[in-house]
């Protein structure tokens, strides 16, 4: 099998985590730099130790010499070869089965990659799951910037969830949701935005976020005419989006897809309440379960796609006694936005909070439900009315600060050769 080496990223000092692909599988490994050994490996298709002596030989050769530190890892290229991280240790993957049990939490990292499985504990121990937008790389690197670091060798890390309000935990989910037809396209909708263009970026999500889990919209329209649209859409977002999961809104009328695409093991997020990709057939954006029988569809709504096999629901805006009894009597967890704190997580979209102009924030409104948590839009206008003021008064670039310079010899040779067509010009 011939083994392609697709971009390989530097996280950090200490741990290094690379893709590896070909034809058949994508492999994600997480290094740690200090021992030589895999940390974690985000796939579970190479569980033998022949498995992974053609990706590792190849990554060997690309990394060296080039990378010093990189090479280091693979001195113990035996540790590699005969790994044992713990999404190998003869676990079963989780897809949306609602596991209960994780494994022991003495065996990862703080900041190793999340799974359905913490989702499910998070939810027992009562501790909030965090959820934020991503829509391209950089957003996507913010988010992963924030995660707490690996522990140092040797350490017992603490099992994710033990500690709500001592260590963050950075996000757990990275959603790229199609709310960037509209915050990051510039469309009227989210019904504007076509699978391909979701496609794209999800790939720079992925390739700026490797510890957070991912989840996709499915867009509008590309699971409407038939279940097979909906699980080749959805295959797409896995197989060339690189993502976890997918997000479906909707209720009953989902469920059959949710099902198939739960069979074929694609983990499925669900999406109730406010479902914007209908914002046109429910006149507006429109709080949901105000009445009594909206009320009761939001919680069948629920229940039918928990049934179905979904592995977490969002809830958007729904009042949050509404939410809070659902998210009581659900298995799986419930991720909020404008339901409140009783649901057992939070979404919220990232330029939203950050409090930057988007397509909602502008003009300093928005849903009830968006709290902005810095005015990054302004800080943002002064940088650029300031270098535009700079500019014009000649004060950037500084010399000497943002310049080059060059030798006064290699300047007077200069001038002495073009004498002759300095004159001609
Ligand atoms: N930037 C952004 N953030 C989002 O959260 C978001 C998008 N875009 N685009 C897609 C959908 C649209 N969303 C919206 C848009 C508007 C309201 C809104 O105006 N809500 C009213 C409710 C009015 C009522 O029924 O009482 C509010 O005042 O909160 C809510 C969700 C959420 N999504
Ligand atoms: C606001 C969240 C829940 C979403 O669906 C999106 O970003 O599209």
């Amino acid at each position: 099998m011939e083994w392609i080496q697709t971009p390989c990223q530097l996280l950090s000092l200490d741990r290094l985590t690379l893709t590896l692909a070909n034809t058949a599988v994508r492999a994600r490994l997480s290094l740690d730099m200090s021992t030589g050994s895999v940390a974690r490996c985000f796939t579970h298709a190479l569980r033998t130790a022949s498995d992974w002596a053609a990706p590792v030989a190849s990554s060997s050769r690309l990394l060296s010499p080039a990378r010093a530190m990189p090479t280091r890892a693979f001195a113990g290229g035996q540790r590699i070869l005969g790994h044992a991280c713990a999404c190998c240790r003869g676990q079963k993957r989780a897809y949306s089965s609602y596991p209960t049990e994780r494994p022991g939490a003495g065996a990862f990292a703080p900041r190793r990659k999340r799974t359905i499985m913490d989702f499910n504990s998070l939810k027992k121990k009562k501790v909030p799951v965090t959820m934020l937008t991503a829509h391209d790389y950089p957003s996507a690197r913010f988010i992963e910037s924030i995660a707490p670091p690996a522990p140092a060798p040797g350490a017992v890390p603490a099992p994710a969830g033990s500690s709500s309000s001592a260590a963050p935990r950075g996000i757990d989910i990275a959603l790229v949701g199609d709310s960037l037809a509209m915050v990051a396209c510039g469309y009227p909708s989210t019904n504007y935005l076509t699978l391909d263009e979701m496609l794209y970026h999800c790939r720079s999500v992925a390739r700026g976020c490797t510890t957070s889990f991912l989840v996709a919209d499915l867009p509008f329209g590309s699971f409407s005419a038939s279940i097979e649209d909906g699980v080749r859409a959805a295959v797409r977002l896995i197989q060339e989006g690189h993502m976890d999961a997918v997000k479906i809104e909707g209720g009953p009328e989902i469920v059959p897809l949710i099902r198939r695409l739960t069979e074929v093991g694609i983990p499925v997020m669900a999406h109730v309440g406010l479902t914007p990709q209908r914002q046109a057939a429910l006149s507006g954006y429109r709080v949901q379960g105000k009445t009594v029988s909206s009320a009761v569809k939001v919680w069948e709504d629920a229940c039918a796609v928990q049934d179905a096999g979904a592995f977490a629901v969002v809830l958007e805006a729904v009042p949050s006694k509404l939410a809070a009894w659902v998210t009581e009597r659900l298995r799986i967890p419930t991720i909020g936005i404008g339901a409140g704190a009783g649901c057992d997580g939070q979404v919220l979209v990232q330029l939203d909070m950050l409090g930057v102009d988007s397509d909602l924030g502008a003009g300093g409104k928005g849903p009830r439900f968006l709290k902005k948590y810095a005015d990054v839009g302004e800080r943002a206008r002064e940088a650029v009315r300031s270098y535009v003021d700079e500019v014009r008064r000649r004060e950037f670039p500084t010399e000497g600060e943002h310049t080059y310079p060059i030798e006064d010899k290699a300047w007077e040779g200069f001038l002495e050769a073009v004498k002759e067509t300095e004159r001609e010009a």
